[in-house]
């Protein structure tokens, strides 16, 4: 295994995400499964609007009667329709989101009409075409289509969708139990109780923050010190776990037990190392027992190792066991603020702030450094080996708000 090249990004992704299932399929309230992904098609019981609607304050009118003048008939408000005959000549006083009389065949909005007593006058011009203004039924779905696909993030405007196709709950996949294990020796439990040899640790808090941002039913372990016992013991417990994520003791020091660990207790890995800089030693393990798999992830210790590879990778892996149909940060295209020196072998990923068009890169980019991370928005996406880059060049980014999915 030491001997084998690091794994691309995307060949590591794909690795990984071929080894998930999604988790079984439960039916839960419309408002609880906002974050999550939808697991099959939802179809329209009703459909919307479900009759023609007026979408101005104005007056309905007939078909081929739009000079007037026009006797005022009545009055269609929203949630009280107009329920009389409505002939030649006629009018009726009509709002927003109110039905159209059957007989109506369009809507003057009130600016282009004069009331004169119970008579109206055209003052203005009439709709052209004459349905402009009405909003006819199933415009926006008939009942029976498919309104959302599976494995749609459910955000606010799809609660709402789903609401208005008549629906109350919606099919999810059940949330995945996750572990998070904080191991080494110099983690301090207690930020207030820190050693000058000790660090606080960090990353258990901000992996399981990230992990719950997508719903999931995080608990941490740890922190747990540096013995391949001590780090058994903590994968023993989290028998019930869907997925394991270690930080630190990844890579190749005398104290980096996680691999070994992970082999003491029976679980195979299924590759170590990818060719980004931060995050070079993640790995990735599966244990099969009683038809169960469990997924461990091994994070590198470095906090910004730490929380670059959970973005690429650990959040991935939540949303594809939640039935998410992509699974993956979206990258998106950005100009540089200011110029870049030529990159290293490995792709790196540079924290930075995009404005919403230009981006600059912070000057600090030790993989321990905390506090640039907490100063970005963005990760500047750079290949290997590239070459200077100037100011103005399109570099690629990924926005770290929300995981970088929509
Ligand atoms: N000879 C080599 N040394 C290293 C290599 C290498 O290829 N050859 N790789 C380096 C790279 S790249 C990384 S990344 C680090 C990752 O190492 P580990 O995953 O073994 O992490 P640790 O050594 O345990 O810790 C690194 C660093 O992070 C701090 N840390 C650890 N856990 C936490 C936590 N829960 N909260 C906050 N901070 C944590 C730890 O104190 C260390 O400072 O290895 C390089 N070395
Ligand atoms: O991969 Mo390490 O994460 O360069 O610091």
């Amino acid at each position: 295994m030491n001997g084998s090249a690091p794994l691309s990004l995307e060949e590591a992704q794909a690795r990984l995400l071929a080894l998930v299932t999604p988790l079984s399929i439960e039916r839960v309230d419309i408002e609880g499964a906002l974050g999550r992904f939808l697991a099959e098609p939802l179809h329209a019981r009703r459909t919307q609007p479900s009759a023609n609607l007026s979408a101005m304050d104005g007056y309905a009118v007939t078909a081929g009667d739009m000079r007037g003048p026009w006797r005022i008939a009545g009055e269609s408000a929203a949630g009280h329709p107009y329920v009389g005959p409505l002939s030649q000549g006629e009018a009726v006083r009509i709002s927003t989101g109110a039905m159209l009389p059957p007989d109506a065949a369009a809507v003057i909005i009130q600016e282009d009409l004069t009331r004169e007593g119970a008579n109206l006058i055209l003052s203005g011009e009439p709709p052209a075409p004459a349905h402009k203004h009405i909003r006819h039924c199933g415009m926006d779905f008939a009942q029976g289509v498919e309104v959302l696909p599976a494995g749609l993030h459910i955000a606010p405007a799809q609660m709402a969708l789903a609401i208005a196709a008549g629906h109350t709950h919606l099919p999810v996949h059940r949330t995945p139990r996750l572990t998070v294990i904080d191991s080494g020796d110099e983690l301090a439990s207690d930020p207030e109780r820190c050693a000058p040899h000790q660090v606080p640790a960090s990353n258990g808090a901000m992996l399981t923050a990230m992990a719950r941002s997508l719903g999931v039913d995080a608990r941490r372990i740890g922190p747990v010190p540096d013995t391949i016992k001590a780090i058994t013991s903590a994968f023993e417990a989290s028998a019930d776990a869907d997925l394991i994520v270690t930080s630190g003791g990844a890579s190749v020091g005398d104290h980096d037990l996680i691999r070994p660990a992970l082999e003491s207790w029976g679980a195979g890995i299924d590759f170590w190392r990818v060719a980004i800089k931060p995050g070079k030693p993640i790995l990735v393990a599966t244990r099969d027992v009683a038809g169960r798999r469990q997924i461990v992830l091994g994070l590198p210790g470095n906090p910004v190792s730490s929380y670059v590879t959970a973005y690429h990778f650990l959040l991935p892996v939540l949303r594809a066991m939640q039935g998410a149909a992509r699974p993956l940060p979206m990258r998106l295209t950005a100009r540089l603020a200011m110029p870049l020196h030529p990159s290293g072998r490995r792709r790196e990923f540079l924290r930075g702030w995009w404005d919403g068009e230009n981006v600059t890169v912070s000057p600090l980019q030790d993989s321990g450094a905390l506090s640039s991370l907490a100063a970005s928005n963005v990760l500047v996406d750079r290949s290997a080996l590239a070459g200077p880059a100037q100011a103005g060049e399109e570099v690629r980014i990924y926005l770290l708000q929300n995981g970088g999915i929509a």
